[in-house]
């Protein structure tokens, strides 16, 4: 076993009401989260939400005005940020230019006063790890932007940190590359064990990365659940419309059954979804669906609604269609292309049949309601 997952330290980290401004404005409002020890997780949403607000406040670099955080047993408030063992990658963090690829990872080891044989020791022990024996004499310019973020990677972890935070870090680098190190980073996390948490922008690094997602939309959370259930699952329409593609259909619940709903789109059609939902008959809503829910025939049905082809596109084994209901609404489906499948004609009439039983609906927002 790698001497550094023998000595890593395990712990969790707890975020308790959280709260934060800057100039009297809230950034953050009330943010609560734990993560396990050993787990990682990712803080997730749209730019100016506050995901960098409450990394800096885990990393001591700003000082809430509310809320507790404590990781192990310490409540950090008390801990400067220097002694709260903790790693970080930013997305453009620079290494020191003038320091060797070497030097830079073992700087935080010279801060921690480490003995210069150990201290070299883990050096190789770090480059061997990010994959980049040999490189130790380097600086960073002859370095590519891959390269140099694994020397960040490698100089965060190099400390034994029992935290490691990273924003963003691999922002700047092409999509390939970041698969490559996104996959190459939850290796070395599983491996190492160290509880880390990734705030990103982008939904699919933190689908791929993280085994629960804490969903951000203006300074407060909206959900904290597993990839899978933040998709089938969501609790609001921000958190639907984030993650993943989706349809938006506007309606009125028209009539409520034992064990259905009825409900009147503004074009003038019906759709009937097989539960009884707790909306008082009236109610203005925004019914959801995604792409794979939508099922495109030749006749007209029970929730399948007139639409006409304006693209088709196949993208790899998927084919998608772009399609516009009478009312002029625009509606998304995809389907799994094969052998025998044909791509529709652009103008083609069809009829959008819709899987109500996996249909989301959510209060209507002020301006969609007309
Ligand atoms: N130093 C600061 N002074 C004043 N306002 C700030 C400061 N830092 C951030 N803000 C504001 O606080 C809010 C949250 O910013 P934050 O950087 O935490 O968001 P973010 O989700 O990390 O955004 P991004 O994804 O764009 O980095 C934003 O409205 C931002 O304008």
């Amino acid at each position: 076993m790698l001497d550094i997952a023998r000595t890593a330290d395990r712990k969790r980290l707890s975020v308790r009401g959280v709260t934060h401004s800057y100039g009297g404005q809230n950034a953050v409002s009330d943010i609560s989260f734990d993560i396990e020890a050993g787990e990682i997780i990712a803080l997730l949403g749209p730019s100016g939400c506050g995901k960098s607000t409450v990394l800096r406040a885990i990393a001591g670099l700003i000082q809430p005005k509310t809320g507790k955080i404590v990781l192990g047993d310490d409540d950090l408030a008390n801990v400067s940020a220097r002694a709260r063992g903790i790693g970080m990658v930013f997305q453009n963090y620079a290494l020191f230019p003038h320091l060797t690829v070497a030097e830079n990872i073992a700087y935080p080891l010279a801060c921690q006063k480490v003995p210069r044989a150990e201290r070299n020791a883990r050096v190789e022990e770090m480059l061997s790890l990010v994959r980049l024996d040999g490189y130790g004499n380097r600086l960073p310019r002859e370095l590519s932007g891959g390269q140099q973020q694994r020397v960040a990677v490698a100089r965060a972890i190099a400390g034994r940190p029992s935290l490691l935070l990273l924003d963003e870090p691999f922002g700047a680098l092409d999509r390939a590359l970041r698969f490559d190190l996104q996959v190459e980073l939850l290796h070395l996390q599983k491996t190492l064990g160290i509880t880390t948490l990734i705030v990103t922008h982008d939904q699919e690094e933190a689908q791929s990365l993280a085994s629960r997602l804490v969903l951000m939309n203006r300074g407060n959370v909206e959900q904290i659940d597993s990839p899978i259930a933040v998709y089938d699952r969501p609790k609001t329409l921000f958190v639907n419309t984030f993650i993943g593609q989706t349809n938006l259909l506007h309606g009125t619940v028209a009539a409520l059954g034992d064990d259905s709903t009825v409900i009147a789109l503004k074009s003038g059609e019906n759709l009937v979804l097989p539960r009884r939902l707790s909306f008082t008959a009236g109610s203005d809503v925004t019914i959801t669906f995604r792409p794979e829910e939508v099922r495109l025939m030749t006749q007209p049905g029970v929730n399948a609604l007139a639409a006409q082809i304006t693209v088709s596109v196949p993208l790899g084994p998927t084919l998608i269609h772009d399609l516009v209901l009478d009312g002029g609404t625009g509606l998304r489906a995809s389907e799994v292309r094969g052998p025998s499948t044909t791509i529709p004609e652009i103008g083609a009439q069809l009829f959008a049949e819709i899987d109500t039983r996996r249909c989301h609906v959510f209060p209507a927002e002020p301006e969609s309601i007309q």
